[in-house]
């Protein structure tokens, strides 16, 4: 068994949490909340500049040229063409790049995003790569399950080919090859390791949960 293979496995009651949630099901059957996957838009879009940035940071740690070519190359697809996914999102609910850009985190992705720019500072390319893959492997599984239950198309299938296109499966193998590269070279952080991708795992969970709820600040 991989290291990928004994986190998916330590990992997989929260795979199968998000798998069952209202967020996943209702936008794989079309019928999700538009107020929902709005939430979900704009908080992500603030999610992911602090994901690219995650990789930048990885990049900068990398020890070989590969990795740090690689790790960039992703940082910049994510700012590319993930978030271009996000902008056309967005403009189809009449929200501007610019309110984007300006929207505030909520508790949700405040916590999610903070955890990942610490890490991207303060870990270790292990922990960073651990940290890293429940974003990766997490959305592809859930987008597959997504596409499982999907009767036809509707106004949401953009994001389910989105994250199960052949470029994201791509991204996503290469992304657990590096955490089990990064496994088998120190195995003295397995546990660092392990923990860093739980917790990641947990806070994709509460991401679903956040967009579904429409989380907002209690005090302003
Ligand atoms: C919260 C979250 N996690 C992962 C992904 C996939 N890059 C995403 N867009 N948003």
């Amino acid at each position: 068994m991989t290291f990928s293979d004994q986190l998916l496995e330590d990992g997989d009651h929260i795979w199968e949490a998000q798998k069952a949630h209202p967020f996943v099901r209702e936008l794989a059957a079309g019928t999700l909340d538009a107020a929902a996957f709005r939430h979900w838009v704009t908080q992500d879009y603030r999610y992911l500049l602090d994901y690219a940035r995650l990789f930048s940071i990885a990049g900068s740690k990398a020890r070989d040229e590969a990795t740090m070519t690689h790790l960039l190359g992703v940082a910049h697809e994510v700012l590319d063409h993930e978030m271009d996914l996000h902008r056309e999102f967005a403009a189809d609910y009449g929200i501007s790049r610019a309110d984007l850009e300006s929207v505030e985190k909520v508790p949700t992705c405040v916590a999610y995003t903070n955890f990942l720019v610490r890490t991207a500072y303060e870990g270790t390319i292990a922990e960073i790569a651990a940290a890293l893959f429940p974003c990766m492997q997490g959305y592809l599984d859930v987008a597959e399950h997504m596409a499982a239950l999907a009767d036809g198309e509707h106004r949401y299938t953009p994001f389910i080919d989105m994250y199960t296109s052949e470029e994201f499966r791509e991204a996503t193998a290469w992304c657990r090859e590096f955490v089990d590269d990064c496994g088998e070279r120190f195995p003295g952080e397995h546990d660092a390791m392990r923990e860093a991708f739980l917790t990641s795992a947990k806070l994709e969970y509460r991401f679903w949960e956040m967009a579904y709820t429409l989380e907002e600040w209690e005090i302003a």
